[in-house]
């Protein structure tokens, strides 16, 4: 039997969209199932999956809900380049109002979607938590990292040289008594006022071209090292594009970037 499904990215961080509005059709999404779509040679090819289901949220305005999984079958609580695909997948085929803010329900709450004038997508990500710091390794090299929550768990450490992080083919070692169910690690490099630059190394699907929780957690360690002000816009560079982050005075996260949808059909995987 075969199903719909898309292929969207944002900033190249690549995801199978799968259409299950009433759950009748990946009700039970396996893991083995997520690993076939992902598969960049024998499936479609992805960093994770997004089933677009409806929400169960009591409130009407939250119509959608965002079933995300790591393309090694995992689950995680967030993504935040995968909200803005998700949200553009909803305008593209009508199935929001295109003039008003999107409500998107994820495992780690309500986001809400705009629409920027030059085509990018705003999503509120939220308040952020910032914990204490703790230490990263890859190979002999150890880094402290700062533990910043965005929904996800994430870990945050300043390199001279973004190849310092070496090849990233394996996870970064961490501390499991911090990250009990493991850790996105975030390679970061000083670029100019406001701006920096970072690879990143995601639980569940490796290294990625971009991570937008990851960018949100890399902009606030840097507007923390710099004592920024609230209200500063810092750029994020990612290997597949970049990102725009804003930590506002009321204490939300705003990441602005690109979405687009580029393929749709039917598969069997
Ligand atoms: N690429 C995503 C994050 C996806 C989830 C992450 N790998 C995790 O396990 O927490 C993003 O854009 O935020």
């Amino acid at each position: 039997m075969t199903y719909p499904f898309l292929k969207g990215h944002g900033t190249e961080n690549d995801f199978v969209l799968l259409p299950d509005h009433d759950g009748s059709i990946h009700g039970d999404l396996s893991a083995e199932r997520v690993r076939a779509l992902c598969d960049r040679r024998a499936g479609i090819g992805a960093d994770g999956v997004l089933r677009v289901v409806r929400s169960e949220n009591p409130d009407p305005a939250v119509e959608w809900f965002m079933d995300y999984r790591n393309s090694d079958g995992s689950i995680s609580e967030m993504c935040g380049n995968g909200v803005r695909a998700f949200a553009r997948h909803l305008l593209d085929e009508g199935l929001v109002d295109t003039t008003a803010p999107i409500h998107v329900d994820t495992r780690a709450g309500v986001k809400v979607v705009t629409q920027t004038e030059d085509g990018l997508l705003t999503v509120d990500m939220g308040e952020p938590k910032v914990f204490g710091q703790s230490e990263i390794s890859v190979g002999a090299e150890t880094w402290t990292a700062l533990h910043v929550d965005m929904g996800n768990p994430h870990a945050v450490l300043f390199v001279d040289d973004l190849a310092d992080a070496g090849d990233l083919l394996t996870p970064p070692v961490h501390d499991e008594r911090v990250y009990p169910h493991g850790v996105n690690v975030e390679f970061v490099v000083e670029k100019g006022k406001r701006h920096v630059g970072m690879r990143v190394h995601e639980r569940g699907s490796g290294e990625t071209r971009s991570c937008g929780t990851g960018a949100c957690a890399v902009a606030i360690t840097a507007m923390l090292a710099d004592d920024a002000p609230r209200g500063t816009t810092y750029r994020v560079d990612l290997p597949g594009g970049r990102l725009d982050i804003t930590w506002t005075a009321d204490n939300h996260i705003l990441m602005t970037g690109p979405a687009v949808v580029v393929a749709k059909g039917e598969t069997d995987l």
